[in-house]
């Protein structure tokens, strides 16, 4: 596999005057958990689709497994594993049979599918269900059959697009275990996911919004480099309604509100007894989230845009 399995340059896809993706500029390192994040329709399962092939690029160009994304789709498709948020399982047929299904799609010769359908179901943690129909299994078993028909070809590199929704925590836990030994065994993945617990197990993150790529590291180093300032959090009676004063305050950078606290970044300590000052409670320093990292990065890009100076308060 390349170094790069994955590489892009302003990769960009419209759908009639809207741009879905805008100027994508990615590198994804061989071996690496690569986490898809930012809000609904930020642009995250359509890069995943034109990385996949599935979607042609409107504009820019990209390679994945070294072949090119415009001109050589169609060996993208079968080298990749690909999971879509509504996992394509056929419920009237059971367990093995989807998988004796996929192994067919996936060309596995016919005396090696019953091995790497067993492999599968092992992985898979099916051993007692094989024979069940899909249509009586729980979101998590069928999160992990799903699984195991996305991988039972042992692709290279591997797309999951929001794989954990409505699945249970210890379900979505027990999951991305697998993913991560997936990766240990060489597997390049790139997963979507609005959980942040999840995307802290990412050894990268890629931020997305409006269709563009907002940041791409470790979510150690982008809680390090992207937060400029301390972070305090305050506990207010409303929150809501205090929010836009705090924000006025000469001293706070950023302002948003957590349920019924606000994260406030200020540019030094000092600041903090300036705050508890103004609102009569003490605020405490916070380690940044990766949301906060995510709020930083979205004003950041809207004040670039807008061409305003990074700290533009009077
Ligand atoms: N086939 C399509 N035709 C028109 N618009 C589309 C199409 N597919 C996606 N879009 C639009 O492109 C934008 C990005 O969608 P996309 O599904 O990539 O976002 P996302 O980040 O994956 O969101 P979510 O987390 O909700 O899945 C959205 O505004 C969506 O409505």
């Amino acid at each position: 596999m390349p170094d790069l399995p994955v590489e892009t340059w302003d990769l960009s896809r419209k759908f009639g005057e809207f741009t879905a993706v805008d100027r994508v500029n990615l590198q994804i390192r061989s071996g690496e958990v690569c986490g898809f994040l930012g809000p609904n329709g930020a642009g995250k399962s359509t890069s995943i689709r034109l990385l996949c092939g599935i979607l042609e690029p409107s504009s820019g160009s990209g390679r994945v497994l070294g072949y090119d994304l415009k001109t050589e789709s169609e060996k993208i498709k079968t080298r990749i594993g690909y999971m879509s948020q509504k996992f394509s399982l056929y419920d009237d047929l059971t367990v093995r049979e989807n998988l004796d299904f996929f192994a067919g799609l996936y060309r596995i010769p016919y005396r090696e599918r019953r091995q790497k359908v067993d492999e599968m179901i092992a992985l898979a943690g099916l051993q007692e269900r094989e024979k069940q129909l899909v249509a009586t299994l729980s979101p998590g078993f069928r999160q992990r059959l799903a699984l195991g028909s996305a991988i039972i070809s042992e692709p290279d590199l591997l797309f999951l697009d929001e794989p954990t929704s409505g699945v249970s925590p210890s379900s979505r836990r027990a999951f991305f275990n697998l993913i991560q030994e997936l990766a240990a065994g060489g597997t390049t993945v790139i997963v979507s996911t609005h959980f942040m617990d999840e995307a802290e197990r990412c050894d990268r993150i890629a931020f997305f919004n409006q269709g563009r790529l907002l940041a791409l590291d470790s979510p150690d180093r982008l809680k390090n480099s992207v937060i400029e300032g301390v972070l305090l959090e305050i506990e207010l009676p409303d929150p809501l309604q205090q929010s836009a004063f705090i924000q006025s305050l000469p001293y706070v950078k950023e302002c948003s509100v957590y349920g019924l606290r606000l994260h406030v970044l200020v540019e030094s300590y000092e600041a903090a007894a300036l705050l508890e000052e103004a609102t009569g409670i003490q605020p405490l320093p916070i380690t940044p989230s990766l949301d906060d990292v995510f709020v930083a990065l979205a004003r950041k890009k809207e004040r670039e845009e807008n061409d305003e100076p990074d700290f533009c308060r009077n």
